[in-house]
């Protein structure tokens, strides 16, 4: 998904009135944080739209919001402004009680240090059951039958027995990732669950998410820095300056030959007016400030830097256009 494509396009986030069948709607979030007298504007107007039951990695740079964004949808946080539903709940309009009723039932969440997901004195079966009793879900026998599902659908079923500190990092994620679907939540969030794991363990978190998404159909979003992500999921929303960018959607093809082939495009993500950033390869790419040229083509638009340039015909060309 870095350096410049010729294949970077354009796509509008679908609005909240299409969004019947998305779990979670972001429009014009803003979130702005203000510590002795300096404002931080963490998030500027970012919008996003996830459907029901996909699974999407939101990569960034530090800085970049991931975790502002994160907090809000978790319901840890509330926006500045802007509108934010998550599985039909809109989040600025909760009450106290309706937050724990959100936070216990409607997210999962998975955090990044695996000591903050998993209680150390407890096994991985007690770990998993904890939520369900919480909850009162089910009989005893229920609780039991589920609890080894869920730790065979992440396999882990032979460490059922096992405290955190008798299993590896990337275990104690897949543990953690069944704590927090135990109670079949409607959304997966989970901030860097790869971030203190090597890179053959992260590939294998990752497709212990995608499992458990492609299983459950639980709605999937992780946060994360790591770029090579997008090569693990079909769709990354890349989100710089608390907006999101742009977009690379993966998908399987199958060639003349009958083989498979895996396919990635990046798209720019444009707002409601309009308005996209343009990938800062581009911009660096053609040197370009503070004015662009727009020109409207039959089926693309035109950008080019506000100074002639060799293929440039010039000011006049342009007078005898209009
Ligand atoms: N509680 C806060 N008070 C003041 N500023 C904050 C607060 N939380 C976040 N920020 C600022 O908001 C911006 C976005 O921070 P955020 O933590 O969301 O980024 P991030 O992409 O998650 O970064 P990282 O990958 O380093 O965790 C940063 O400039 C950060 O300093």
């Amino acid at each position: 998904m870095n350096g410049p494509t010729s294949r970077t396009a354009a796509t509008v986030p679908d609005p909240p009135a299409r969004g019947v069948h998305a779990s979670i709607v972001c429009h014009g979030l803003v979130r702005i944080f203000a510590t002795d007298g300096v404002e931080v504007q963490a998030l500027q107007g970012l919008d996003l739209t996830v459907q029901s039951s996909e699974l999407v990695a939101v990569v960034g740079a530090s800085g970049s919001g991931k975790s502002t964004l994160l907090g809000i949808l978790s319901g840890l946080d509330t926006p500045t402004a802007g509108a934010v539903r998550v599985a039909g709940t809109d989040l600025l309009t909760m009450d106290r009680r309706a937050r724990v009723r959100y936070q216990r039932h409607t997210v999962g969440f998975v955090w990044q240090q695996t000591g903050r997901n998993l209680l150390p004195y407890l096994s991985a079966a007690e770990n998993v059951r904890l939520p369900l009793e919480i909850a009162g879900s089910g009989s005893r026998a229920d609780r039991t039958r589920r609890v080894a599902q869920l730790l065979d659908l992440l396999d882990v079923g032979a460490l059922a027995d096992r405290r955190p500190g008798e299993m590896s990092g990337g275990q104690q994620q897949r543990v953690a990732i069944a704590v927090a679907v135990a109670n079949a939540p409607r959304v997966l969030l989970a901030d860097e669950p790869t971030g203190e794991l090597d890179e053959a363990t992260s590939v294998e978190v990752l497709e212990a998410l995608r499992a458990v998404n492609r299983e459950t159909g639980v709605t999937t979003l992780l946060v994360t820095h790591d770029p090579t992500v997008s090569e693990h999921v079909a769709r990354t929303v890349q989100i710089r300056d608390g907006r999101t960018s742009t977009e690379v959607l993966r998908r399987t093809e199958v060639d003349e030959h009958g083989d498979t082939q895996d396919v990635a495009e990046e798209f720019a993500v444009m707002d409601r007016v309009g308005r996209l950033q343009l990938p800062s390869e581009f911009v660096e790419a053609l040197d370009l400030r503070a004015r662009v040229r727009l020109a409207l083509e039959p089926d693309h638009v035109q950008v080019r830097p506000d100074r002639p340039g060799p293929a440039d015909p010039g000011p006049a060309r342009h007078e005898e256009a209009r």
